[in-house]
């Protein structure tokens, strides 16, 4: 059946508000539906950029331009494309954590996500049909809510992660809108202010764990490749060790990919190599501190460590480049309830000669005077002014990246971080930082995000079709961040600056494009990761006339 000109305007993928020409508007019923004059994209867009800088707090900044995006796709991409670097904080980290934690209270449209309930396993394929409206999608972002950002556990409001994440996506890399799909696996939630909020739209019920959780996982992995071939499967914001097994159980049958560990891996590998630029160090010559062996923690060692191994040590050898920090301490063999990914990096005690004292941050980085320290622990603050000193006295150039996010959990600021090192630290924050100005030259800080890698990382293993994410191919997706950044320059940042995303996102999707088409990875027939990255890249523009 034929659109109306009010199925079209209701319709985010087809509406063009004003920008309907006259006689488009006469074609499709539009006639009288909408205000005289025709405007263009672009006046559209400058428009819209004119509200959004009214709105006062960053919140009503979001809420504005979520309404933007599920008026018109074009306009809203056409919008972020333009103001990058400002959006990005807006619509994604930090502000995304506010409206996760008052996502029943300030519920208006369920954005075209998939809401899975572990009530209601065999409804799965139905409501992936129905949430993806006949549309071929090719990306899935899906959380169940566990582990959002470090707020922790949310429930069915982790939707919106999987709804932001996959706008960046788009704003960064160019992925099709019309070709995603978010979803919330609703396996009920522990947190008890959501249960006893009469509003809180998520079931109402405790978190389900154990087998019955993985039957409920799997059903939805084996739907939704059964419903959407070629699929890439994003998962975010699971708990510590689900995400593990769930990434162990799938990554060698199906493309998929977890943003903690492996796109947090990615950057962060890419950082510290970035810093090492800058310091003139090897890397195998670094002594690694982790504080907060977590998911993203643990994701990061385990990146860090490959690439110690490419660089030529021997397994045994490269572990010992590393120490692990969680609640109980410095993490050794006998120290109760490691998980898996921690088993492979504890120490021994007889290393240490005061082994017992070794529980906090101070003295483990007094008893191993490391040259890296990354923070993933969601512990605010917790490097402080004498940890960074006593690390800076043992080495010339360290490097310090507290990724804790939102904002307000980060381990340290980067100003203080320069500060108290006077300049020599090397730094990258998980949340966007100002350049810090000390001593005459202006220290750019990296933004050692996990969106600066996977929007790029996805379109290109996309573009290709490739079977399967691996390895190597991952670890192509950080060395292709390398030379961005002119390392020379003073105060240069460890990172590429946000504003060269939409660059820097095509640099990384050809490099994973080509790998998997050098190792043989590739589904379709494309032989240049290049042309295969043009091919698949959408751009926000209004397309021609279809029916
Ligand atoms: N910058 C990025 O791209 C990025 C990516 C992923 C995660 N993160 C951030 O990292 C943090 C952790 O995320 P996650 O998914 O790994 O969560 P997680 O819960 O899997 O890991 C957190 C770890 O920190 C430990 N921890 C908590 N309090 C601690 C303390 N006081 N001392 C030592 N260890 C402590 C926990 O036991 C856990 O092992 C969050 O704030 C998240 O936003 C940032
Ligand atoms: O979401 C982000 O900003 C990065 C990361 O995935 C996180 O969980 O913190
Ligand atoms: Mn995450």
């Amino acid at each position: 059946m034929a659109k109306t000109g009010q199925d079209r305007l209701n319709d985010p993928f087809l509406n063009k508000g004003t920008a309907f020409t006259e006689e488009q508007r006469k074609k499709y019923q539009l006639a009288g539906m909408l205000p005289p004059k025709v405007q263009s994209l672009e006046e559209q867009a400058r428009e819209v950029y004119l509200q959004y800088q009214e709105k006062s707090t960053n919140l009503e900044k979001r809420i504005f331009l979520m309404t933007v995006f599920n008026t018109n796709r074009v306009l809203f991409f056409k919008v972020f494309s333009e103001h990058v670097t400002e959006f990005m904080p807006i619509v994604y980290d930090p502000t995304i954590a506010e409206t996760i934690e008052n996502y029943s209270h300030l519920f208006v449209n369920p954005q075209y996500a998939a809401f899975l309930s572990i009530n209601e396993p065999d409804q799965i394929e139905d409501s992936l049909k129905n949430a993806a409206d006949g549309r071929d999608i090719k990306l899935i972002v899906v959380t169940d809510g566990e582990e959002i950002l470090g707020i922790g556990d949310w429930g069915t409001q982790g939707v919106d992660i999987s709804v932001g994440k996959l706008m960046v996506y788009t704003a960064a890399a160019g992925v099709d809108p019309a070709c995603v799909l978010p979803v919330v696996l609703d396996v009920g939630t522990n947190n008890d202010k959501l249960l006893n909020d009469s509003l809180y739209l998520g079931n109402h019920q405790r978190r389900v764990n154990g087998e019955p959780y993985y039957q409920f996982v799997d059903r939805f992995v084996q739907t939704v490749e059964k419903l959407f071939p070629g699929l890439y499967l994003h998962f975010e914001d699971f708990g510590r060790d689900n995400a593990d097994n769930i990434l162990k159980q799938y990554r060698d049958h199906i493309l998929t990919f977890n943003d903690d560990i492996q796109g947090t891996g990615v950057i962060v590998l890419a950082g510290i190599l970035g810093a090492l630029k800058i310091s003139g160090q090897k890397l195998t010559d670094q002594k690694y501190v982790c504080f907060g062996a977590g998911t993203a923690g643990t994701g990061i060692v385990e990146q860090v460590y490959a690439e110690m191994l490419q660089a030529g040590l021997q397994p045994e050898e490269a572990r010992k480049h590393f120490y692990l920090v969680d609640k109980q301490g410095l993490l050794f063999e006998d120290t109760p309830e490691l998980t898996p990914a921690q088993k492979p990096f504890v120490r021994k005690r007889s290393e240490f000669s005061n082994a017992d004292q070794l529980k906090d941050l101070k003295s483990v980085v007094q008893a191993v005077h490391p040259d890296i320290l990354v923070g993933t622990s969601t512990h605010s603050g917790a490097f402080t002014q004498d940890i960074v000193t006593e690390m800076a006295t043992h080495t010339e150039r360290p490097i310090i990246f507290p990724l804790s996010n939102p904002t307000q959990l980060a381990e340290a600021k980067a100003e203080d971080l320069i500060h108290w090192t006077k300049g020599k630290a090397l730094v990258a924050t998980g949340i966007p930082a100002d350049p810090v100005d000390y001593e005459g030259i202006k220290y750019e800080i990296g933004q050692a995000n996990n969106a600066l890698v996977y929007p790029g990382l996805g379109l290109g293993a996309l573009a290709v079709n490739a079977k399967i994410l691996s390895d190597e191919t991952i670890s192509v997706a950080a060395h292709s961040l390398g030379g961005i950044v002119d390392s020379s320059k003073p105060g240069a940042a460890v990172l590429p600056p946000v504003e060269k995303l939409n660059v820097f996102s095509q640099t990384v999707a050809k490099a994973v494009a080509n790998k998997a088409i050098a190792d043989h990875l590739n589904q379709n027939d494309f032989q240049d990761g290049e042309k295969a990255v043009a091919a698949l890249r959408w751009a926000p523009e209004y397309a021609d006339e279809q029916e």
